[in-house]
């Protein structure tokens, strides 16, 4: 039988490279053989086809998939570029999150892994109460935390590490995104740093590195 699996991909940021990790890390279990779809919790700043669904199927060199154009993978695309809190506001309604759980469990029956790609950083608003991290506690699905080696990524990444504990957030790996490359000397430390934190605190975590992709 074949192991159904659901995953979230959060990052330190926005514009970390989520969306190019999500497609890479698809690209990668689909190399092992392995069906994958992806899912984005909700879309800011577009409309039509979420523009982050409409990425990842380029990466995974895919047409639109029916579950993409009937809004299963994206149900909530809202034009104004901002988070999804205000993006909802913004557009009369509320974001349904049993809905979005419910699609994701539409895609689980057809696919064996599930990737979805959050909004921004960990702890963005969905709504007045509840944070992208309050619903992945709450779904129990394990992360992929996307870093990168910019100034000031280290502070950022530790403080979304730290969360993780807190709410014993299962921690699959950490994508450290090679991309853009601004200062060498920084960019190093800041990798050998995040790995001897990676050893220390999260020895499952697997540490995968993403260079360019054009
Ligand atoms: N490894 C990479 N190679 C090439 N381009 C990259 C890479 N990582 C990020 N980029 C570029 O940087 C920009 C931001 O990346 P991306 O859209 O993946 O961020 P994101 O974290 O998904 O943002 P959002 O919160 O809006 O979903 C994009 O223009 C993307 O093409
Ligand atoms: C529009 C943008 N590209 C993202 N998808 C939304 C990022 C929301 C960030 C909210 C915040 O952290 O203040
Ligand atoms: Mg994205």
């Amino acid at each position: 039988m074949k192991q159904q699996q659901i995953m979230f991909i959060s990052g330190i940021d926005t514009d970390v490279g989520k969306t190019i990790a999500t497609g890479f890390y698809a690209n990668r279990l689909a190399a092992q053989g392995r069906s994958v779809i992806t899912q984005k919790l909700v879309q800011t700043g577009c409309s039509g086809v979420a523009e982050d669904i409409q990425r990842h199927r380029k990466l995974q060199n895919l047409p639109l998939q029916q579950c993409d154009l009937d809004g299963t993978t994206c149900r909530y695309v809202f034009d104004y570029p901002c988070s999804p809190h205000l993006a909802a506001r913004l557009a009369q309604t509320e974001i349904d999150l049993a809905q979005i759980t419910a699609d994701t469990q539409i895609l689980a029956q057809q696919y064996d892994v599930v990737l979805i790609e959050g909004a921004g950083g960990l702890a963005v608003p969905l709504n007045n109460e509840l944070t992208t991290l309050d619903y992945l506690q709450q779904q129990s699905y394990p992360l992929i935390l996307v870093t990168s080696g910019k100034l000031g990524s280290i502070n950022h990444t530790l403080l979304s590490l730290v969360v993780c504990q807190q709410r014993g957030i299962a921690l699959q790996a950490l994508i450290y995104n090679h991309y853009p490359q601004t200062d060498p000397i920084i960019e190093n430390e800041t990798q050998a740093y995040l790995q001897r934190y990676l050893t220390t605190h999260f020895p499952q975590a697997e540490f995968i590195e993403l260079g360019e992709v054009v």
